[in-house]
């Protein structure tokens, strides 16, 4: 799948040239928290004798708990007897003893380090609210230090999860100097979610999926890699990974 949209190919030179800052999604593509989601949620509906599977997995990445809840109980049909509050108070548990053990996703370290090491201004704009967002980078403080700024689901001015532009808008506000255009912000991203609201909101948009996320989904994203892994930033006017820079 590596590089099989490469829409960067398609931009004029001064499109390609213009990314001076980045914004990056954190679950699934940062952090490889996806599977902790997706295991509960089995455990759950198998509790129903019905099987969660990638379908409803697309439609739930990404957005606001209580957003994807909704999406849970009323597209698996079990709303009269488990409301979407609580579903959330009953994966609750599992999920706080999983997050702590959050690991990083293949290649977010090496780039995230890249960018720091050539002043490029970087925030993690994600769905996951304060409590969660804590739980997750317990071991990853050292990473998330080189972010300039953290929009989390549950800030205020979020007033609509993904795909609402709302969080990468409020993320772009923060930077040093204020809102920027949006043609200078590259967003990666996981969630179709995510590259939706990326999208509505002008940005650029790499996206990283599972493979096992169905491929239409590919067509929104400006770019779509396996892994940060293959991502080149010279493609993107980004100053280009060093030799010595270990993938
Ligand atoms: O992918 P993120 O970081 O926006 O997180 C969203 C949810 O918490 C998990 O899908
Ligand atoms: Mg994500």
């Amino acid at each position: 799948m590596e590089n099989s949209k490469n829409a960067a190919s398609d931009f004029n030179s001064s499109s390609k040239s213009s990314i001076t800052h980045v914004i990056f999604d954190m679950d699934g593509l940062l952090l490889d928290t996806e599977n902790f989601y997706t295991q509960v949620q089995e455990i759950i509906l198998a509790r129903y004798n019905k099987t969660f599977d990638w379908s409803l997995k697309a439609k739930m990445m990404g957005k606001k708990a209580i957003e994807a809840a909704r999406v849970f109980v009323e597209e698996t049909g079990i709303q009269d007897s488990l409301s979407a509050e609580d579903f959330l108070v009953e994966r609750e548990d599992m999920l706080r003893s999983k997050f702590p053990t959050s690991e990083l996703m293949p290649g977010a370290s090496r780039l995230i380090r890249h960018l720091n090491a050539n002043g490029i201004p970087m925030a993690v704009a994600t769905g996951s609210h304060r409590r969660h967002f804590e739980l997750k980078t317990q071991k990853h403080g050292e990473i998330f230090q080189f972010m300039h700024h953290i929009v989390l689901g549950d800030d205020p001015e979020v007033k609509q999860g993904k795909p609402s532009p709302d969080i990468f808008l409020a993320a772009s506000r923060r930077f040093e100097g204020g809102q920027l255009e949006p043609c200078r912000i590259l967003v990666f991203e996981d969630a179709p979610s995510g590259v939706l609201a990326a999208k509505n909101a002008g940005m650029f948009v790499v996206m990283v999926p599972d493979p096992r996320l169905d491929s239409s989904y590919h067509a929104m994203a400006d770019q779509v890699l396996d892994s940060l892994t293959n991502f080149m930033p010279e493609e993107w006017g980004l100053p280009p990974f060093a030799d010595k820079d270990v993938k």
